[in-house]
């Protein structure tokens, strides 16, 4: 993850990454990279325990650490799925609902003033070079918050909000990025499904759960994460709205790489870094 300068010296990449440059995630079965816009379109991925779901999902939070025009909101039940970055993030939620749900119901704030600010400006989407961040949440476990914690009417506004944030966030650079390992349609209908652009069926226990991931008779035609092998973590089938769903081996990062990535991008993010912009700020009230 170098370049090389003039003088021969490694420079490294990070500050001038942005999350709106394409995200590495793995290689096809051809061998080709794989690459998604995640500020576009929100990723979802379903399967089940030991798939590789967290590898997906730190491969998005490692690139939106080193992006120092980028924000994370973090949601992990477990603490140590995403704890790597959370001095990095600008809220972390655990094991507490009341904390998740004040957490996205800033978000959707935050979501409907940046609409009101594209309004002013006579535009559908914010641009990369409108110089706002990117907020993008990632969530390692919907169903701690959708079915787990709190009471039923808490985790029903929790889906709820969720559902308006995928909603809105995919124009106004705020992208959310869910995982679970329990693919329902009590907890993933297929409204919310298919306002996530890409989905990411690992390995599933049952074709329905294949469907609910990727949509509706995927399996029929042949696309069944039930097919994936249990030795093969990892491997998911993975779609883009508008196309077919590809076998791809996500790219893995170990738990000591992670935290090298996490100590570098928390350099790089110091502030006043005269290489890089101060991308951590916490100030995150603002639609900016
Ligand atoms: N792309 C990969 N290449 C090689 N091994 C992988 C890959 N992804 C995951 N693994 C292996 O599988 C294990 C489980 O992966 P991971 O924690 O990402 O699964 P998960 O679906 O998130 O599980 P859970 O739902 O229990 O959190 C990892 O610890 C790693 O050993």
């Amino acid at each position: 993850m170098t370049l090389t300068a003039s003088d021969d010296a490694p420079v490294p990449v990070g500050p001038s990454l942005s999350m709106f440059d394409p995200v590495f995630v793995g290689i096809d079965e051809f061998g080709e990279p794989v690459y998604l816009d995640i500020v576009y379109h929100n990723l979802l991925a379903g399967g089940e325990s030991g798939g590789g779901k967290s590898g997906l999902l730190n491969n998005v939070a490692c690139t939106a650490t080193l992006a120092t025009n980028t924000r994370m909101v973090l949601f992990d039940g477990k603490l140590v799925e995403l704890g790597a970055y959370r001095d990095l993030a600008d809220a972390f939620v655990g094991y507490d609902i009341d904390h998740a749900l004040s957490v996205v119901r800033r978000l959707l704030t935050v979501a409907t003033n940046r609409y009101r600010w594209l309004l002013g400006q006579r535009r559908r989407k914010v641009l990369p070079t409108d110089d706002l961040t990117v907020i993008v949440t990632i969530i390692d476990e919907l169903a701690v918050y959708c079915t787990l914690l709190g009471t039923k009417a808490q985790q029903e506004e929790f889906a709820t909000l969720i559902r308006g944030l995928v909603f809105l966030g995919r124009a106004c650079a705020m992208p959310v990025v869910a995982a679970t390992q329990r693919p329902s349609w009590d907890m993933i209908p297929a409204s919310l499904r298919d306002q996530f652009g890409y989905r990411a069926a690992f390995r599933c226990t049952s074709r329905n759960s294949s469907d609910i991931v990727l949509g509706q008779d995927w399996a029929d035609r042949g696309y069944n994460a039930v097919d994936i092998a249990p030795t093969n973590p990892g491997a998911v089938l993975l779609l883009a709205e508008g196309g077919i769903p590809r076998l791809v081996k996500t790219a893995y990062l170990t738990d000591e790489q992670i935290y090298h990535i996490v100590d570098y991008a928390e350099w790089i993010r110091r502030p006043n870094n005269p290489a890089g912009r101060d991308g951590h700020r916490r100030d995150w009230d603002m639609a900016a």
